[in-house]
């Protein structure tokens, strides 16, 4: 009996030092010291929800993400409740959650109308969404890449005199659900017009997952001619599997701020088939494990992501918490 406790004390001691070493011996050599993570579980992930979420879990998720230290939240979209009915309760949401000035709150606003509603419920930033796929402009807004430039100048340049900041999204920038392959031209020539109008930031949305390390890095040096690498980010959904891989190629080229969503929620309602993004909680333990600092807790964040899919009844997407759940390494 005791031989077998002293060697369970053993394996344990032994897999505390490799644990050790494995997250220290990593070269961090021309990786960023610090990303910020952009959460967009509540916006991206729930969208896509059939069953409507209740507004007080949707409030309860994102007061539970503000406190893992994430720095943005991205709560809600002020679009037509015609086209995404999960938004609806936009406004109960954002007066809903407990404020704090330690993590800034978003949501999506794709003109005007959205913008006014959005200032009008108390909200600190906003994104505006464009597309570098003509057809997938279309499906998504209804109006072609220039007429959605058109509208979104008209917001950047409220939002200007309200002082509140305005991100802006590209979608398909490694491949459309309609159109297939997407030329990174395009991707920089609608990332510069988003840049140039007033986007402080550009979030570059692999919508469909289907990009590889490769096409991640041609896009980003084609964008990043034209755009500073350091106002762009990555959105990376996970359909092919391939997220992590594409974010540590943008890491290398210099990106420093990545999108993910809690427990990989989510998918695109004009992207059939798309998966949800990357899970927040692959993407911490990957920079844990590359000693870059995000301020997030990893345990607290796999709480978090128990909850909304026990709320939601379906099974987490973040292979960071099936394997925590399951041993203790
Ligand atoms: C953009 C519109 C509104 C154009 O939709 P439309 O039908 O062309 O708009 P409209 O101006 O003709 O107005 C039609 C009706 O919508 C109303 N309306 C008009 N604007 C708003 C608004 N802001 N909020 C609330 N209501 C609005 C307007 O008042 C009117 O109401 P009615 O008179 O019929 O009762 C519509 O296409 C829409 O709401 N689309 C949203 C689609 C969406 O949310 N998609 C998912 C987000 S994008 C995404 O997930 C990708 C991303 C960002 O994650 C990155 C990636 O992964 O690639």
């Amino acid at each position: 009996m005791a031989a077998l406790v002293s060697s369970r004390i053993l394996a344990a001691v032994i897999s505390k030092l490799y644990r050790r070493f494995i997250s220290t011996s990593v070269s961090t050599a021309g990786l960023p010291g610090y990303v910020k993570i952009v959460e967009v579980g509540p916006r991206d992930g729930l969208q896509n929800e059939k069953e409507i979420v209740p507004t007080s879990v949707k409030i309860e998720l994102i007061n539970r993400l503000a406190d893992c230290g994430l720095p943005v939240i991205e709560t809600t979209s002020f679009v037509s409740p015609k086209w995404v009915p999960q938004m609806a309760d936009h406004k109960e949401v954002i007066q809903g959650i407990k404020k704090r000035s330690d993590v800034t709150f978003t949501a999506l606003t794709p003109n005007l109308k959205g913008f006014q509603s959005a200032l009008e419920a108390g909200i600190q930033e906003v994104a505006i969404f464009g597309a570098a796929s003509e057809t997938f402009s279309q499906k998504n807004i209804n109006c072609s890449i220039d007429e959605s430039i058109g509208r979104f100048k008209e917001v950047t340049e409220v939002a200007k005199k309200s002082k509140i900041p305005v991100r802006g999204y590209v979608s398909c920038v490694l491949g459309c659900p309609y159109e297939g392959h997407i030329d990174p031209t395009k991707v920089a020539e609608v990332s510069k017009k988003l840049y140039d109008i007033g986007c402080y930031e550009i979030s570059l949305g692999d919508t469909i997952g289907v990009g590889t390390p490769g096409a991640m890095r041609c896009m980003l040096e084609e964008v990043s001619k034209v755009v500073p690498v350091e106002h762009l980010a990555v959105h990376c959904h996970d359909t092919y599997g391939q997220a992590i891989a594409n974010i540590f190629a943008a890491l290398q080229l210099g990106v420093s701020v990545v999108d993910s969503s809690v427990a990989g929620l989510g998918g695109c309602p004009y992207a059939k088939g798309a998966s949800g993004n990357v899970s927040t909680e692959d993407v911490v333990y990957l920079m844990n494990g590359l000693n870059i600092k995000t301020g997030v807790d990893i345990d607290k964040l796999i709480e978090a992501g128990q909850f909304i899919s026990h709320a939601i009844k379906k099974p987490t997407s973040s292979k960071v918490a099936r394997a925590k759940s399951k041993s203790h390494l």
